[in-house]
Order: structure tokens, then sequence, then C-alpha cells
């Protein structure tokens, strides 16, 4: 049965919304995505991130398109693949392929899914992405991964602000500065891996938080993350935690209770580092 929650949704700097909570497809097969995100659907999720790099990009499109929920009441993201920076790769055929993968009419954001600065060419691969939003492809367009010195490039080379800037952001990684750098240039955060793919549920620390709150570890976190103002996308396989990660509405974190939550921040990173992450596959 669809939860009776009403998600916030919070403005880009350019006028559109989004779904402040939505489903993460990274690591669901390709044969088990259309199946998932029709459930997060069915659940009343309105908000799917997935990327070229997922591979399951059409699935996501199928589930929307059969979902029988028309089609801008949702919101999807998608990002483009390392092997498609410029110059040297066709930006603009890759940014395409999503559009014709997904199926769904103009796309709602497209980032650039790392900055890659060993490849050094995110600039170019920005211009491209501008030139596809100002050709409607997309709704808006942001970024994935950037530090503060990738996104200065773009503020002081480029036309567009990048609506978000999409990062790891976990009790144990909190990433105010650029957290606190994004939102001064008008771009909305978005924690990506916001449970730390389960890391965090085990802590000492958060178990009497849930306690007293009468909500699981998981909601407590996801909580705090909405509560800071940023936008999450947990992944779940699992129908129980897609609908256990949508109730985060109805209840509230103390000062004391963020906190505690604050205090965990040990600038542990569960994935790579954009510094130093230049794979190409
Ligand atoms: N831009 C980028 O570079 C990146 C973006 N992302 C995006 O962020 C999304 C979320 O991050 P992700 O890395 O998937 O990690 P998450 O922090 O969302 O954790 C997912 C893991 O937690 C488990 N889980 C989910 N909900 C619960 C719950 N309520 N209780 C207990 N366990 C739970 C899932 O298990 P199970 O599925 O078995 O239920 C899965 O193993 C991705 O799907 C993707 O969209 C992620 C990484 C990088
Ligand atoms: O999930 C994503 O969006 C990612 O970028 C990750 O897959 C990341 O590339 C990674 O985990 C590499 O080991």
């Amino acid at each position: 049965m669809a939860s009776t929650t009403t998600i916030p949704s919070i403005t880009l700097n350019n006028g559109v919304t989004i779904p402040q909570l939505g489903f993460g497809v990274f690591q669901i097969p390709p044969s088990e995505t259309k199946a998932a995100t029709l459930t997060a659907l069915e659940l009343g999720y309105r908000h799917i991130d997935t990327a070229q790099m997922y591979g399951n990009e059409a699935e996501v499109g199928q589930a929307v398109r059969e979902s029988g929920i028309p089609r801008d009441e949702i919101f999807i993201t998608s990002k483009l693949n390392n092997n498609a920076h410029a110059p040297g790769a066709d930006t603009a055929a890759a940014a395409q392929r999503t559009v014709d993968d997904l199926d769904i009419g103009p796309v709602d954001l497209y980032l650039i899914h790392w900055p890659l600065p060993g490849v050094g060419s995110y600039v170019e691969t920005w211009k491209v992405l501008e030139q596809a939003y100002r050709d409607g492809k997309f709704r808006a367009i942001g970024v994935s991964n950037f530090h503060q010195q990738h996104l200065t490039r773009l503020l002081d080379e480029t036309d567009v602000v990048p609506a978000v800037n999409q990062i790891e952001v976990h009790p144990y990684l909190s990433q105010n500065p650029l957290r606190q750098f994004n939102s001064e240039h008008q771009i909305i955060t978005e924690a990506w891996s916001p449970i730390a793919q389960g890391a965090v549920l085990d802590d000492p620390a958060l178990a009497p938080i849930a306690e007293e709150l009468g909500r699981s570890v998981a909601q407590v976190v996801l909580r705090w993350h909405i509560q800071r103002g940023d936008v999450v996308f947990p992944k779940s396989v699992t129908r129980a935690r897609i609908a256990e990660n949508l109730e985060l509405f109805d209840f509230e974190l103390s000062d004391a209770q963020v906190d505690v939550i604050e205090s965990l921040n040990a600038d542990r990173r569960r994935g790579p580092n954009p510094e130093e992450f230049n794979w190409v596959p």
C-alpha cells in the first residue's frame, strides 16, 4: 500500500523542484531494476537516481512508463559516464543516449558523474551539458563529486551554475565545508551513500537515539540528512526497507540528538576520493 507520507520538495536555482527524498539504484542489477523501481513508485517515492555507469537507465525508464503515474509527477536524475568527457569523446552523443535509453522525454536532472581531475576536461564537458540543457534535453543540470576548486572553475569559466552537487555524505563524512560552499552558490547538496551503505547502522551512538524515538537507526540517519536540508536517495532492494526509508516526515531529531550525530564525523569515505579518482571505463 502506498505511504500517506508527503515528501517535501526543494526548489533548484532554475526554479525546477525536486523531491527531497528519492530512491537510488546503484548496484541494482538491470534485471531487478524495473521491479525495484516499481516497488518504490508504488510505495510513494517520486524521485529516482540512476546513472549511465549503473547500466540500468532503460529499466528505470520502463518502470516510469509502466507505473501509470503521470510523467510530470516523477523526477529522474541520471549522470554522464566517465568515458564521455570531452575532448575526444562525443559528450553530446552520450548525453543523448541517456535521453534515448530512459525514453521518458526530457530528463529532469543530468549530472557530470565525476570531475576526473586527471583527465582535466570537466569545464569543456560542462559546456556540452549547458548546450544540451539549452536544447531542452534536461530540465536542470548539475555535478557530482565536485570539490570547491572544481566548482570554482565552472563558476568562473561557464554560464550555468550547477543546480546540485551530489557528494558522499553520511555521519562519518559530514562534509560541512563543501556543503557550505554549495549553499553559498545556490547549489543544492545531494548526499550519496546516506547510510554509508549500512556501515553506520551498528554505531553504538545511534542505537539510543533510535530507541528514544521509536525508529530504526536508518530512519534516524536519513532524518538527520533531511533536517540538514540535503537531498537523499537511499538504495534498497528489500521492500520493507524501501517502505521504512520513506517514513521520515512524522518525527524530528532534537538539537542534542543532531549534535551526537554530527560528533561522529571522521572525514572517512566509503567511496573514492574525487581528487584521486580518474577511472574511465
Ligand atoms: N554520485 C555518485 O558518485 C554516487 C551516487 N550514489 C547514489 O546514492 C544512492 C545511495 O547510495 P548507496 O551507495 O546505494 O548506499 P546507501 O547508503 O543507500 O546504502 C544501501 C545499503 O543499505 C541497505 N539498506 C537500505 N536501507 C536500509 C534499512 N532501512 N535498514 C538496513 N539496511 C538498509 C541496502 O540493503 P538492501 O538493498 O539489501 O536492502 C544496501 O546494502 C545510490 O543508489 C546512487 O543512486 C551512490 C554512490 C556514488
Ligand atoms: O555509484 C556511483 O555513482 C559511483 O560512482 C560508484 O560506483 C563509484 O564509481 C565507485 O564505487 C567506484 O568504485
